[in-house]
């Protein structure tokens, strides 16, 4: 892990609620998944190129139409004002000055028009992307949409991880079910169906099919990034739905605690795309050979959930910037001592098992 990572986790941990920190922390089950994804990493290698004349880096990455500064991106996290006052709209800020993209959250405490706004303050061109769970009613998910596009965003993430919600041990524990008085997930203020005025809770569910996805692109010219996807099929047949992108994920181990670790399917899921569209990770990445390690196995880029989290309880939006400018730091170095000069020199033959014996190929 990169050294101001651990020290941001450290104060984070010191100034959270020690409830609100299990709940950002923890992940399902035993946290089998959750340990896995870091370890994951650690069970890799890079082999280095060298020799490459790979002067000048350029870091940036194209994106389902937007460009990002750099191949780490900040993935969909809940409730940012449990961990800082200004909770999504210092995230917000953070990303936009880093240059990068920002998948906010249905699950915000702050009304993705704001979250855009604070972005766009700072950087006019700010991507911004709206994370949704298909709700069961249409007409929900249809205000949702309509939501994120009034504010701007430029894609949704539909997250298809989670037809039940994962078995937090800790939060169970602890008794946290829900957000203390004067925060609200705020884009559901408002929804057809909900009180007037109040929030709708937030459903899963496990009857959501791609006949859902279908209606769901029916209703926007947004790209569409399917998360959490971990299976080759279900990745051939979003594809072949039209999908414009894939992020590899197992919610960051809050989910199916034996869900294999992300950097173990994504060999699997590139395969089976097969350049067709874009596919991302994210899970467990805490260093710049973390990145590497994705982009090489190819990924286009990849996405961090705690560690924002951390920044953000830690320093609020400076501590967020901290992080992200943390991850291009290590990330540009990491390039440059394997011999690239662009995210895309890193090749699939530039990883191999660590303990394995064998070559490269
Ligand atoms: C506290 C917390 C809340 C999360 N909330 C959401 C969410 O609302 N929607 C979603 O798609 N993923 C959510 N995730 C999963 C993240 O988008 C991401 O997949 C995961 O955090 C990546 O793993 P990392 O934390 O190891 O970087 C959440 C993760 C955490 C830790
Ligand atoms: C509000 C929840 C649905 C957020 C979430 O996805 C999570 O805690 O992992």
């Amino acid at each position: 892990m990169i050294p101001v990572l651990e020290r941001l986790e450290r104060r984070a941990r010191e100034t959270l609620d020690p409830v609100h920190y299990d709940y950002f922390a923890g992940g399902a089950g035993r946290e089998v998944a959750l340990a896995g994804n870091e370890a994951a990493f650690r069970s890799l290698a890079l082999l280095p190129r060298v020799l490459r004349g790979a002067e000048s880096r350029d870091l940036s990455v194209p994106l389902l139409g937007d460009r990002a500064s750099m191949p780490v991106l900040v993935a969909p996290t809940a409730f940012h004002r449990l961990a800082c006052p200004e909770g999504e709209l210092a995230t917000a800020r953070a990303a936009a000055a880093a240059g990068t993209v920002l998948m906010t959250g249905m699950a915000s405490t702050v009304e993705v028009s704001a979250v855009t706004g604070a972005a766009r303050a700072v950087r006019a061109d700010a991507a911004v992307w709206f994370q949704l769970y298909l709700q069961p009613e249409p007409e929900v998910v249809t205000a949702l949409v309509r939501r994120a596009e009034r504010a701007g965003c430029t894609a949704l993430v539909v997250t298809v991880d989670s037809p039940v919600f994962g078995r937090r041990r800790r939060d169970e524990r602890n008794g946290f079910r829900d957000l203390p008085p004067g925060l609200a997930a705020e884009n559901m203020r408002d929804l057809p169906g909900g009180p007037p005025g109040g929030t709708r809770d937030i459903a899963m569910s496990p009857a959501l099919s791609w006949d859902d996805l279908r209606r769901l692109r029916a209703r926007t010219r947004l790209p569409v990034l399917l998360k959490g996807v971990l299976h080759p099929e279900d990745a051939r047949s979003a594809v072949a739905e039209g999908v414009d992108g894939l992020l590899v994920s197992n919610h960051g181990g809050r989910q199916l605690d034996a869900a294999a670790a992300p950097i173990e399917a994504l060999p699997g899921i590139v395969a089976a795309v097969g350049g067709r569209v874009p596919v991302l990770l994210d899970g467990g990445v805490r260093s710049g050979s973390d990145v590497a390690v994705a982009l090489a196995l190819g990924a286009r880029a990849v996405a961090v959930g705690r560690p924002v989290v951390w920044g953000l309880a830690a320093d609020g939006e400076a501590g967020v910037r901290s992080v992200l400018e943390a991850f291009r730091e290590d990330f540009d170095h990491v390039l440059a001592l394997c011999g690239g000069r662009v995210p895309a020199d890193l090749a699939a033959d530039q990883v191999v098992r660590r303990g394995a014996w064998g070559v490269a190929r």
